[in-house]
């Protein structure tokens, strides 16, 4: 990467900078591979955060289907995490994951779940587990809100068989001509998994993150404190791809204890170690073991490090300069935190990041852990929480006598509570990929660049005013 005129002298962060084009040879912003190159097998550079409110198994299945990786959170007990990581493993790779309800199942209930917008349904189960059924999300919109949802079985949904589909283009056009938005896949008569047709297009531009066994791969964190060897090794063989080491200050004494002792076990997988934001101590955790490293202090959206300590780092600066430092020790950088555009995914890929990771964003879409609410104005959110707040401290210390846990809360560095909304054009996970994957394409062409590495080198940059930064936002409404 490069300035675009004189190197700054202060730290910068995504909205201070832009990218200027150059000439380019790439023909379609098709042409361009996303691929991180980090050793994690993803196929598009982006990682979600390990956050409660965020990570959980359905948002980390359909995440790595789309060949990016969820990091389950070190908040999760190990049984759970255990549970997790098999459950992401037992997922289809080409059909998306039902959402499995009972006949007696009000429609209340869906609705927390499932919004009532096209592309999204319910397979309806007995107590067996038998295949009874499906109903389109959209039929929902219509229904008394305590109707059981087997009485809105009548007049079966057509259903796809996995036989008849020996490809993605093939299950389009099958959707197309049948007029459906969403249909179950069935294998002799047995659910294996859902499609929209926008999910068959998708699998023809997605190839997803699998591991050595073509299972999806899926990500875990642990902290520094406790026997780390010991969950370490637990989620080494629960079958976890990546494992990281995650605390506040991740350069500190601690970090580099665990990191070692996780580093010998040698359990052949990538290990991600942070959060830094300096040169100093990127060398420090890859001379401990770490082969990647979270980058980010202060610029997460539920995080108020940088108001209650004045510690961190604009984030674009932080990465330039660790990414920068970790290529010369042939390890990689994720940018960590406060992405809210396609464009700041782009800007931290040009700074040197392999991956970007994101966690508020994501929180709200359908796919993430908590349930649907509905404001006063019938907006659809979930709640999300820092994992430094208060909120998240007092569930992490649970089993703390109460003087020990007061103390711990006195500590805080996030916020508790927060509204993520869904947005109504993009309420999951894989409309807000779509967006993600197809703005950065469009970088990387701008740029000339037709891989992650390219656009490291031939990215321009340049400083802009907050007027320049304005500018570049859309106006919906006349001035
Ligand atoms: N990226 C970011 O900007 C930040 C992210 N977070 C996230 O919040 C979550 C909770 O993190 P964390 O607070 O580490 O988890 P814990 O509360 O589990 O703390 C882990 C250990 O680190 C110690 N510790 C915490 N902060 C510091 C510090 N500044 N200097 C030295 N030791 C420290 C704690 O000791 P003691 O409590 O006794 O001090 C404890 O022993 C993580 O997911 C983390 O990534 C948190 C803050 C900033
Ligand atoms: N200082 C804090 N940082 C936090 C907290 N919870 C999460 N985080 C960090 O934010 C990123 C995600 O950033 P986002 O802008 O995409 O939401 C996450 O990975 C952590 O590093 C917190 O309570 N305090
Ligand atoms: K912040």
């Amino acid at each position: 990467m490069q300035f675009y005129g004189a190197v700054p002298s202060h730290d910068l962060t995504y909205s201070d900078v832009f990218l200027v084009p150059s000439q380019s040879g790439i023909r379609s912003r098709l042409d361009v591979s996303l691929a991180p190159g980090d050793g994690t097998g993803a196929t598009i550079p982006v990682v979600s955060a390990n956050m409660n409110s965020v990570t959980g198994p359905r948002l980390a299945a359909a995440l790595a289907r789309r060949g990016g990786l969820g990091v389950l959170p070190q908040d999760m007990h190990l049984q759970e995490l255990d549970a997790a990581i098999r459950w992401v493993k037992a997922q289809s790779t080409r059909f998306d994951t039902p959402f499995v309800f009972g006949p007696a199942d009000t429609v209340a209930l869906a609705l927390r779940q499932v919004p009532p917008v096209a592309g999204q349904g319910l397979v309806i189960n007995d107590e067996h587990g038998s295949y009874l059924g499906c109903i389109d999300a959209a039929r929902l919109a219509t229904a008394l809100s305590d109707a059981r949802l087997g009485d809105l079985l009548h007049g079966r949904l057509t259903s796809l068989d996995a036989d008849d589909i020996e490809g993605p283009r093939r299950a389009f056009d099958l959707m197309t001509a049948a007029e459906l938005d969403f249909a179950p896949v069935l294998h002799h008569g047995a659910i294996v998994g859902t499609l929209s047709r926008k999910s068959a297009l998708r699998s023809t531009l997605y190839q997803p993150a699998l591991d050595a066994q073509g299972r999806l791969s899926v990500a875990a964190a642990i902290g520094i404190n406790g026997d780390v060897a010991a969950k370490a090794r637990a989620l080494a063989s629960a079958g976890v791809d990546v494992l990281v080491l995650d605390t506040a200050h991740g350069h500190q004494e601690g970090m580099l204890r665990a990191l070692k002792i996780v580093a010998d076990l040698d359990l052949g997988i990538p290990i991600v170690a942070g959060n830094v934001v300096t040169a100093d101590a990127v060398a420090d955790l890859v001379g401990a073991g770490a082969t990647i490293v979270k980058v980010g202090v202060g610029p997460g959206a539920m995080c108020t490090t940088r108001m209650m300590t004045a510690v961190g780092r604009p984030q674009f600066s932080a990465v330039l300069e660790t990414a920068a430092a970790a290529r010369e020790l042939g390890a990689h950088v994720w940018a960590d935190g406060g992405v809210r555009y396609p464009r700041d995914v782009a800007l931290a890929l040009a700074a040197g990041a392999a991956s970007v990771m994101i966690g508020s964003w994501f929180a709200g879409t359908i796919e993430a852990p908590g349930t649907l609410a509905t404001d006063a104005a019938g907006a659809l959110y979930k709640e999300s929480w820092g994992m430094a707040s208060t909120k998240a401290v007092r569930e992490r210390f649970d089993r703390l006598d109460p003087y020990e846990l007061a103390r711990k809360t006195l500590f805080a560095e996030g916020i508790s509570s927060s509204k993520i909304y869904l947005d109504p054009l993009r309420p999951s996970l894989e409309d807000l990929l779509d967006m993600i994957t197809s703005g950065v394409r469009s970088s990387f062409t701008y740029a000339g660049a037709t891989s992650v590495a390219e656009f490291h080198t031939r990215s321009l940059v340049g400083i802009q005013s907050a007027a320049g930064y304005e500018e570049g936002k859309a106006l919906p409404v006349s001035w």
